[in-house]
């Protein structure tokens, strides 16, 4: 046993004294060697190895792009391997990016896991070297971290490595990462001056899905089948030389759901939503950057795009114009009014034929898999150039509230399938008219303690007051003649020209302080 210990402790020792050897030797060989003649001799040691050496490595760099630009490369693999991470590894880094919604396990350094594709077997490692370099902040002798992948496979994969297995990894590693991310909703209209046409975002928390919108069933599962059919058509796109985007045109009148439909079609997705206040964007070229600047699975959006600017029409607008007869020195004069008055209140330049290139011209197909949403609560005022098939692809109607949809509605506020006066509701919706919004807002339980069946008189009662709202023509007629509109409007200026600035609607403050000036003192 003795000589045993001693055997043991001379082999330790001879063991030793070689490493320090080739420690010695590698100190010497760095010092005094050149560096060409390092870097020959190290290059035949590595062929000579290879000659031997069956295996084959891949390594992915983090940083491989530049000091601060993530290898994307990189960014996939280790969210693809996190899967394995979690069983395999026996040390585990959990990250909470500002990016990511969930904590996410990750391999740490020097951590090895094995990965089966198509029966073979991949070896990866997740590796980490120092470095000393100087840093402008932290001074001369900042250790900076190079983190990289090592993928080691048998030679004889080579070409499976190549034509297939990558491709996998990055793919499924990418989906991971989609499916990680904390999603956004960006803006380009923050409210400060300086960040005109740029994004800033929020994180997107709206909780709408298909399931619980309240439309007729098969229009909302087809509505599904076209967002599911264009999410998977990367390829199809590809080959008939189109760029992978889609237009949808939601029209309806307000609360009938064309903005929750946007939500629902967001998470149904998994898309970030790009949400753009054309009255913001200074004009065309601000318009483009900010077309460039969105990334791909995303939805843009440009909400009530009859009012976001005069492009209604416009060119109808202008058709009209040049028939005017010019002899008519008061048609002439009100014309030129009207032109001044716009002038002084558009803040924005941006022209429909900006906007349709925004759409499709050119610069929208570099990025992909982005849908464009117009929504609208008067579709026959739009341009028709602006809706057409390949701008506009599908047009989506969203109307009064059906008898289908209340039920999904109920189910959804009062967790109720049916009830006796389910059946009552379903004649007065067949009767009167009732936006969805209206209908759900009516459902609401008003207190605490609020039942089901308070909630289903208190939308009876409501249903019963609009049909006969709606049935009373004198009302209705009343209402109508009452409301301002651009006719007569135009009648009052022609009668008083000093109120010409009424014409346009009234919605900046600019343009009230204006108009108020000219309008006589009583009248202030
Ligand atoms: N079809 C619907 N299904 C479920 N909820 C709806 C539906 N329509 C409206 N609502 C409810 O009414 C509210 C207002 O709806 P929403 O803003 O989506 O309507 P909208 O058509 O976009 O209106 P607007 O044209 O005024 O912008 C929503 O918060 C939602 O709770």
């Amino acid at each position: 046993m003795k000589r045993e210990m001693m055997m043991m402790g001379e082999t330790w020792a001879g063991l030793g004294s070689i490493v320090a050897g080739i420690m010695f030797m590698s100190a010497m060989f760095q010092q005094y060697f050149p560096r060409h003649l390092r870097d020959l001799i190290q290059g035949y040691l590595f062929q000579l190895m290879n000659m031997v050496n069956p295996f084959m490595q891949i390594s992915f760099h983090e940083n491989s792009g530049g000091r601060f630009s993530r290898n994307e490369a990189y960014t996939s693999i280790e969210a693809y391997l996190s899967k394995h991470s979690s069983t395999q590894a026996k040390r585990l880094k959990a990250d909470m990016t500002t990016n990511a919604a969930n904590l996410v396990l990750n391999l740490d350094n020097h951590e090895e896991v094995t990965d089966i594709f198509q029966g073979v077997k991949f070896r990866w490692k997740s590796q980490v070297s120092t470095t000393n370099r100087s840093h402008p902040l932290y001074g001369d002798n900042y250790a900076e971290e190079k983190r990289s992948f090592k993928l080691s496979f048998h030679k004889r994969y080579r070409d499976l490595v190549i034509g297939s297995y990558l491709h996998h990894v990055l793919e499924e590693g990418k989906a991971v990462v989609v499916r990680n991310r904390q999603r956004r909703l960006y803006t380009n209209n923050s409210g400060r001056e300086w960040r005109g046409g740029s994004w800033t975002h929020v994180a997107f928390q709206h909780r709408a899905t298909f399931r619980n919108l309240a439309m007729d069933p098969q229009k909302k599962q087809e509505i599904e089948d076209d967002l599911l059919t264009f999410s998977n058509s990367k390829d199809y796109y590809a080959k008939i030389g189109k760029a992978w985007k889609r237009g949808y045109l939601l029209y309806g009148p307000p609360g009938t759901g064309k903005t929750t439909m946007i939500a629902a079609m967001a998470n149904f997705l998994n898309y970030d939503i790009y949400d753009l206040e054309l009255t913001a964007v200074k004009n065309n070229t601000e318009l483009r950057k900010l077309l460039i600047e969105t990334s791909g699975k995303s939805i843009i959006v440009l909400e009530d795009i009859d009012c976001s600017l005069d492009l209604a029409g416009k060119r109808k607008k202008e058709k009209e114009k040049d028939r005017k007869d010019d002899s008519n020195p008061d048609t002439k004069n009100l014309q030129k009014a009207k032109e001044v008055n716009n002038e002084k209140t558009s803040s924005s330049d941006v022209t429909l034929s900006g906007l349709l290139n925004f759409i499709d011209g050119l610069w929208s197909s570099c990025g992909e898999e982005r849908i464009i949403v117009f929504t609208t609560n008067h579709v026959e005022k739009l341009d028709p150039a602006l809706i057409r098939s390949g701008r506009m692809d599908k047009h989506i109607e969203l109307s009064y509230c059906c008898f289908e949809g209340f039920k999904i509605l109920a189910q959804n506020y009062l967790s109720l399938d049916s009830d006796p006066l389910f059946e009552r509701i379903r004649r007065l919706l067949e009767e009167t008219q009732m936006t969805p919004a209206d209908v759900a807002e009516n459902l609401m339980p008003k207190t605490i303690k609020g039942d089901a069946k308070t909630s289903l008189e208190n939308l009876i009662r409501a249903l019963e007051m609009n049909k006969e709202k709606q049935r009373s023509p004198k009302d209705a007629d009343k209402e109508v003649k009452d409301e301002p509109t651009p006719a007569k409007n135009l009648k009052m200026m022609n009668n008083d020209k000093s109120l010409f600035l009424w014409y346009r609607r009234p919605s900046s403050k600019k343009r009230d302080k204006v108009a108020n000036k000219s309008l006589p003192e009583s009248e202030k």
